[in-house]
């Protein structure tokens, strides 16, 4: 199981700083999409340039022109990026073969979709590496959790490795974790803590080895 890290609430220099606390518990870094949104993938470049060697992932939420969009996130330094499942078969089937073409890896994020069980299994059909249920801020602000959602994502794909994000917290790890995700991507409940190296080590000493 691997734990990724979702930097959304810095800038730049801030997420090179939180990088450099947390590097011994994370697997995976996620350039948010508000890094995205706030400084493009250059932000994602600088990062890469100061950690060659880290797993990088760049939420750009891709909706559209799927193949361009996914070699630009490679281009500029991602390992891993991100499509949303909302966005139509063709994207996505297009979006995989950019993945594959370029030896990395694309995961789809189930923001926004009610009947996880369909999606999930016309996903897990077209083959990305990676489906992960996801309940946004705006949700997470009426009180919602991706618990539920993600035992629907479990049972229903047979071969795509799943995910999880959605306000997970040290304290509400162990739940999700004994669900046997083989991504928990945690944001806020590490970064906004108080010792977010401390609060990534708890974290990771709950999950089972890979
Ligand atoms: O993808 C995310 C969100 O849409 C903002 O970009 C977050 O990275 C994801 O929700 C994980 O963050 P937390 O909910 O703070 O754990």
């Amino acid at each position: 199981m691997k734990l990724q890290l979702a930097i959304d609430l810095e800038d730049v220099n801030g997420a090179i700083n939180l990088i450099e606390k947390t590097k011994d518990s994370v697997d995976i870094f996620e350039y948010g999409t508000p890094l995205v949104i706030n400084f493009g993938l250059e932000g994602l470049q600088t990062i890469r340039e100061k950690f060659p060697d880290i797993t990088l992932l760049a939420d750009i939420k891709i909706m559209d022109v799927a193949s361009y969009e996914v070699e630009q996130a490679y281009k500029y330094g991602a390992d891993i990026t991100t499509i949303l499942a909302a966005a139509e078969d063709q994207s996505i089937k297009d979006a995989v073969g950019a993945a594959k073409k370029a030896g990395k890896e694309l995961l789809v994020d189930m923001i926004g979709i009610h009947d996880v069980a369909k999606r999930a299994q016309e996903l897990d059909a077209i083959g990305p590496d990676y489906i992960g249920t996801h309940t946004g801020y705006d949700l997470q602000a009426l009180g919602e959790t991706p618990f539920e959602t993600f035992n629907i994502l479990k049972d229903n794909v047979t071969k795509t490795k799943t995910a999880v994000a959605g306000g997970i917290k040290v304290n509400t790890a162990q739940r999700i974790i004994d669900e046997g995700p083989d991504v928990l991507i945690v944001g806020g409940g590490i970064s906004t803590t108080d010792d977010p190296a401390e609060s990534a080590r708890q974290i990771k000493a709950l999950m089972p080895k890979d």
